[in-house]
């Protein structure tokens, strides 16, 4: 359990904190997280999709109003533990983090081009993009409705 709530974000209900709530499997061995330029690389990334979300027309609402700070911050732990950087993710599960947002396919879709423009400004190679979105496509039935 989270007893403090960290500087800028705003408290959340209380829950148990899990690595399975990452919603998938580590990697094994060091290659992804290289591949990704280690921790600062995993922060340009998910920085630069979360720009690219709240700029962008098609999916921007959706994050009016949100926790942003936190956002960015749990998803660098949920991308730092899946690529096996030696983090821990202290977030909730995809299910009821998503459940009251309505997504849809084409939300998801969006969010995947932005992670994936995002990737190449990293000069993440490609084989470590795509295997990537392969761990991150299966919590599609998790963060959509339909
Ligand atoms: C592979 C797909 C996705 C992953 C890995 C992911 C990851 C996350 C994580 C780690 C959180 C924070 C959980 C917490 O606060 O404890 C979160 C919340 C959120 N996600 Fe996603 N997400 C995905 C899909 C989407 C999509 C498609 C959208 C919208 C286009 C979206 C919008 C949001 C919003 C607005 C929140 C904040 C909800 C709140 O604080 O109540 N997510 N997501």
């Amino acid at each position: 359990m989270q007893a403090v709530t960290p500087p800028n974000e705003d408290p959340v209900e209380p829950y148990e904190h899990s690595n399975a709530n990452a919603g998938a499997r580590q990697f094994e061995g060091e290659d992804m997280f290289r591949a990704f330029h280690g921790k600062e690389g995993i922060a340009r990334v998910v920085d630069g999709m979360v720009d690219r979300n709240i700029a962008d027309p098609r999916i921007s609402d959706i994050f009016k109003g949100q926790d942003v700070v936190r956002l960015r911050r749990t998803l660098k732990e949920q991308f730092c533990y899946i690529l096996n950087g030696g983090c821990d993710y202290s977030g909730r599960e995809m299910k009821s983090s998503h459940k009251d947002l309505g997504l849809q396919a084409a939300d998801f879709n969006a969010l995947v081009e932005n992670l994936q423009a995002s990737m190449r400004d990293e000069k993440v190679p490609y084989l470590a993009q795509n295997r990537m979105l392969a761990k991150l496509a299966p919590m599609k039935r998790d963060t959509v409705v339909r």
